[in-house]
This record gives C-alpha cells, structure tokens and sequence, in this order.
C-alpha cells in the first residue's frame, strides 16, 4: 500500500485527544472529536501521522537513546552475550550480521529487541549489572502501550463500532520493541545498501521516535516516497498490516524505509563523506498472538467488499514471513520472527482458518 498524493505527514495533537479525560467542556469534547477524525483520514490516506504531545515524558525517550548509544559501543563479545536467536531467547542484540542473506544488500543496522518482561514463551534478555537498561526499557513499552490503546480507541469509533472493541485483542501486550542503531558509515555506502530496505510494518500501530539524523521515508501511491524529517516533541505512527486487514484496508499500511540523509555541508562548504550514527526507538503494536483478525463488519461495505478470511495474528506473521521467504527477501530475523510465530500459533491450538492471499 502507498500513501495517496502528499507532500508532508500530517501532525495530531495527542493532547486534543485525549482531552475530555481532563475536561467534560463542550469545546473540549469536539476538539477531541475533529482530531480523532483527522488521525483516522491520515491513515486512510496516508497511513503514517506525526503525534504531538504524545505523553510519553521526554526523559524516558533520553533515557533510552543513551542506553542505545553504551550498549551499541560495547565490544561484540560483550553484545554477543546477549545475541537473539533460536539457541538462546528471542530477544536481545539483533548483530549486524542477522541482517540478511544477502550481505551485499544487507541493511545497515543492528538492534536490540524486547517484549513484554514477563513472557515465560519469549523470555527478554538484559545485559548483565545493568537494572537501569531494563527498568527504563519496560517503563518505555508500558507508556507506548497506552498511548496505542488510545489511538485504536479512537480508530474504533471512527467507524462507529464500540471504542473498546480492540482493548481485549491487545491485553496480552505482544507487542515487539526495538532499539535501533544504525552506524555511522560512508555516503559510498548507500550505492548497495540502505540503512532500512522499503518495508511495511505488520502489526497494529507501530510508534517511531528518531534522533535527528533524518533519512526516514515514507511511500506515496505513484511510488515516489516522501521526506518524513523528525519533528521535535513527536513520534511518528504507522499502521501495520493486520491493523489494515483488521479495518479491511480502509487504513493503509504504507511502505517506508530509510535512506541516506540530507547531505550537510560543512563550514567550507564541502559534503562530508562521513554520515554519522542514527538511532531510533521503534515501538510495534501487535494483537494478541491468539486474537482472530476477522474484517470489521462496518468496514465491509458493496463498493468495499470483505477483502479477507479471518487469521489469528501469530498465524499471519508465519505466512507473511513465508511469502517474503518466498520473494527471497528473507533475513535471519525473519526465521527467528517465524520459528517463534509457529511455535506460538500452534500452542494456541485453535482451529486452523485459511488465510486470503494478500
Ligand atoms: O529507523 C527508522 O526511522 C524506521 C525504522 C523502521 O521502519 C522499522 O524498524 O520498522
Ligand atoms: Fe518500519
């Protein structure tokens, strides 16, 4: 999916939002009714936002870039102690080498992936004497996970269903959090590689705050892709596929990647050949790994009829890692996503529903 014919992201104030818990006043109230219809028409039509005034402190955020920038300089065999992959947990340091098959079109990345901190079937693991590392990581998922409800509550009712609908599919927090690091590296480099090849997401919401590096971009429908340069004070939002599916692709999940940045020229005017370091915290919602994603009914409608069967979200990551297996786009990160997904899929031991070829 591709965002329709724009030139910047639009912004909402999350504040607006969720205003009439703080205020009954009537000004308040359509307030938060026009901000909740504009975010609903942006991922119509763009699928991607910039959220002002998310509520998530910016300490929290600052907490976790300079963790990021420690652990990220640490010696690789003091990462590598820690290194995700089916042999340990499946979280940890995602290492530059997990990144693909294809080393020469490899992204230029490496991360450090969580989940919830009391999964018993996914166990995080933490680096060693280092209880701030964790205790900032977990307070971040929690924050995140609250503002995602907020917002799917509001999608709920852009479409008149109740604004509670999605609460239940998303107790279970299965959410998937990543801390990126991207190396500094040469502008030579980004001939072969890009430092995120274009991809969309595959869960519910997923909440993005960068640093100030840029080189994030997001795909318009004619397949040019758009700047979306970070704003200060905002994450940025995007719907992943099940999210789409779930709204029966009223909302778009819209491919995007990140590239080279902005060339900045230095005092005498010269471009650099170094492009240093960039960091993000990517935050990405996903429905219960046992919550059927059936079409909503009120977004099945005869110009917009029903486009899918039903699937449990554990089972839809499987097959969609399967099908990019199949195009050859796989990486190390997708086996593990998908030995962890069909592990999980078959322990929720539900019957087995055909999934509609997307
Ligand atoms: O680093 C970024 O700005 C985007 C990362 C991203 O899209 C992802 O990890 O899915
Ligand atoms: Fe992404």
């Amino acid at each position: 999916m591709a965002a329709n014919d724009t030139t910047s992201l639009p912004i909402i104030d999350f504040a607006k939002i969720v205003g009439p818990s703080i205020s009954h006043s009537p000004e308040v109230i359509e307030e938060s009714e026009k901000e909740k219809k504009k975010l609903f028409d942006a991922f119509v039509n763009v699928g991607f936002v910039y959220l002002a005034n998310h509520s998530i402190p910016d300490f929290a955020r600052d907490n976790l870039f300079a963790h990021a920038k420690k652990f990220f300089a640490l010696p690789e065999s003091e990462k590598a102690k820690v290194e995700t992959g089916e042999s340990k947990a499946f979280h940890g340091w995602f290492s530059p080498t997990r990144t693909s098959g294809d080393k020469r079109h490899a992204d230029l990345k490496e991360a450090f992936d969580v989940g919830k901190d009391d999964d018993p079937t996914r166990p995080n693991q933490w680096p060693a004497d280092w209880p701030e590392f964790r205790d900032d990581m977990n307070f971040f998922f929690e924050k995140c996970h609250e503002v995602h409800l907020v917002l799917l509550q509001a999608l709920a009712q852009q479409v008149g269903i109740d604004e509670h609908f999605f609460d239940p599919h998303v107790a279970a927090r299965d959410h998937f959090f990543r801390v990126i690091y991207y190396p500094e590296t040469s502008r030579a480099a980004f001939k072969d590689r890009l430092r995120a090849s274009a991809h969309t997401d595959y869960g519910t919401l997923t909440l993005l705050f960068n640093d100030n590096s840029g080189g994030l971009q997001v795909r318009k429908s004619d397949g040019t892709y758009i700047d979306a340069p970070p704003i200060p004070g905002c994450a940025i939002i995007n719907v992943g596929d099940l999210l789409a599916r779930w709204f029966n692709d009223k909302l778009i999940s819209t491919e995007h990647r990140v590239v080279e940045p902005e060339p900045k020229p230095d005092a005498n005017g010269n471009i650099p050949d170094i492009v240093p370091a960039r960091y993000a915290i990517a935050w990405f919602g996903h429905p219960n790994r046992d919550a059927l994603v059936d079409p909503i009914d009120a977004c099945c409608t005869p110009e917009n009829p029903k486009k899918y069967a039903p699937v449990y979200a554990g089972q839809h990551v499987v097959e969609r890692l399967a099908y990019l297996h199949k195009k050859g786009q796989n990486t190390t990160e997708w086996s593990d996503e998908m030995q962890r997904d069909k592990n999980q899929s078959t322990a929720a031991a539900t019957p087995t529903i055909a999934v509609a070829s997307s």
